[in-house]
């Protein structure tokens, strides 16, 4: 990947400065995983940080017998970093959800660049706020009804990694298990209501492609209390 398209598509290294960009891309390895694919696993010792160039992954973690689903990351995203920064043991399993391209770059390299390049240590800090601010917001609404839980799964996912096409903003079609546990809902409950998002012309299913097209982010995020 060209070190200018490399800034472009992932956030963390918009502020960057040219040769840490270059230099990140010149020591990075290409990845590629198939759906269902294991990326990371809970518990294993981290030794690289990983950036989605494509496809979606989900963070999953074991509670007994049964899995849950924390988060869905999407192109553009990072992950590996906590184990990488605390030096413990990977916090989840990262799961492919759909094929993905990554790139690694080495514990060793990503730590001696941040703190080389103070822009981009700023940036790792804001971006994980970010995912705290995530996490806050969807506490307070676990009292909420379900759809409005399931409106703000769907406009964060958007915002974040929603690319516009023809009628709105197409993301990738979740798996229903996957975004009710995201959302904190039951399967039943999310069906229905992505049904009935379908009957307001809110959602649109191409299973052909296997992604949702958003029709109204902006009802959706005020449904969820967003703004
Ligand atoms: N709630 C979450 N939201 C987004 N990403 C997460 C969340 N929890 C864990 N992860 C990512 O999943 C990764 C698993 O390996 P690490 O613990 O190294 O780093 C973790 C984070 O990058």
């Amino acid at each position: 990947m060209q070190p200018e398209a490399f800034s472009e598509l992932f956030p963390l290294f918009e502020s960057a400065s040219p040769e840490t960009v270059e230099w990140l891309v010149s020591v990075s390895t290409q990845h590629e995983y198939p759906a269902d694919r294991a990326v990371l696993m809970e518990d294993a010792w981290g030794n690289a940080v990983y950036f989605i160039e494509s496809g979606w992954v989900k963070v999953r973690r074991h509670a007994g017998d049964s899995a849950v689903t924390l988060a869905v990351l999407g192109p553009g995203d990072f992950f590996g970093e906590m184990a990488i920064l605390d030096e413990s043991p990977r916090s989840t399993d990262v799961v492919a959800l759909a094929p993905v391209k990554l790139l690694s770059v080495s514990a060793q390299r990503f730590i001696q660049t941040l703190f080389k390049d103070s822009q981009l240590h700023h940036r790792m800090l804001q971006l994980m706020v970010q995912r705290l601010r995530l996490t806050n917001f969807r506490f307070q609404l676990r009292h909420q009804p379900p759809a409005v839980k399931l409106a703000n799964t769907l406009a964060t996912l958007s915002e974040a990694y929603g690319q516009p096409v023809d009628g709105g903003v197409t993301i990738f079609n979740i798996p229903i298990a996957d975004l009710a546990d995201v959302t904190d809902i039951s399967e039943e409950e999310t069906s229905k209501i992505m049904e009935k998002l379908v009957e307001k012309g809110w959602l649109k299913v191409d299973e052909a492609n296997e992604t949702l097209v958003l029709s109204n982010v902006k009802q959706l995020s005020q449904l969820a209390g967003k703004g």
